[in-house]
């Protein structure tokens, strides 16, 4: 079964996602990439120039595609989790972990990123805090579980998905 990461913008999804991957040996996917790989512009001038409901239709195709993948490691767009047919794909079809981050550990390693147009604005920790309210329920529905990714290194991280993975896989019933 693939294992999907979603979570706020920055929170490592691809970072984490790609050790991940290699960990287990299986391919990686990062849905921001495929998307810029298929419209051939970055996300940030497809934004600019056709807005934000067009790129969530296209990313809600490629969530349908990725999900329907039988084994690899996917990562999300931070928003990936807003329309609720990618939440139910999500949720049914792959193991989804949520790498939960506070807003104030996002700005930090942020702050000097220009690739994430929605926090090109004047009050970006303001803008994260909005975005962690309006979205964790939603990362939280979706996910089977979740790991607080505020301290821990990539590297740690990904040790204590496998082992949530080993328990979870254990736990369930055969
Ligand atoms: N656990 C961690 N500790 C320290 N730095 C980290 C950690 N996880 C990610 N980072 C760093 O934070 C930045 C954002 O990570 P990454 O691009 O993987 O986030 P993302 O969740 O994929 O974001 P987006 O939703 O915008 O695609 C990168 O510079 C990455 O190296
Ligand atoms: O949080 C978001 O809504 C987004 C996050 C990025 O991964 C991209 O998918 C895009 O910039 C939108
Ligand atoms: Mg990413």
């Amino acid at each position: 079964m693939t294992i999907s990461l979603i979570g706020l913008p920055g929170s490592g999804k691809t970072t984490v996602g790609r050790q991940l991957s290699r960990r287990l040996q299986v391919p990686f996917f990062d849905s921001d990439a495929v998307i810029e790989q298929q419209l051939g512009c970055s996300i940030s001038e497809f934004f600019e120039r056709e807005g934000e409901e067009r790129f969530r239709d296209i990313e809600a195709r490629v969530i349908d595609e990725l999900t329907q993948v039988p084994e690899g490691v996917l990562s999300t767009g931070g928003g990936a989790v807003l329309r609720p047919e990618n939440r139910a794909h999500l949720h049914a079809r792959t193991q989804v972990i949520y790498l939960n981050s506070s807003p104030d550990d996002l700005f930090r390693r942020l702050r000097h990123d220009k690739n994430r147009p929605l926090l090109q604005v004047a009050d970006p920790l303001g803008r994260l805090r909005e975005l962690y309210f309006q979205r964790d329920p939603f990362y939280r529905e979706t996910a089977h579980f979740q790991v607080a990714t505020g301290r821990p290194s990539v590297s740690s991280l990904v040790n204590m998905i496998l082992m949530q993975l080993e328990l979870g896989g254990r736990a369930a019933p055969s």
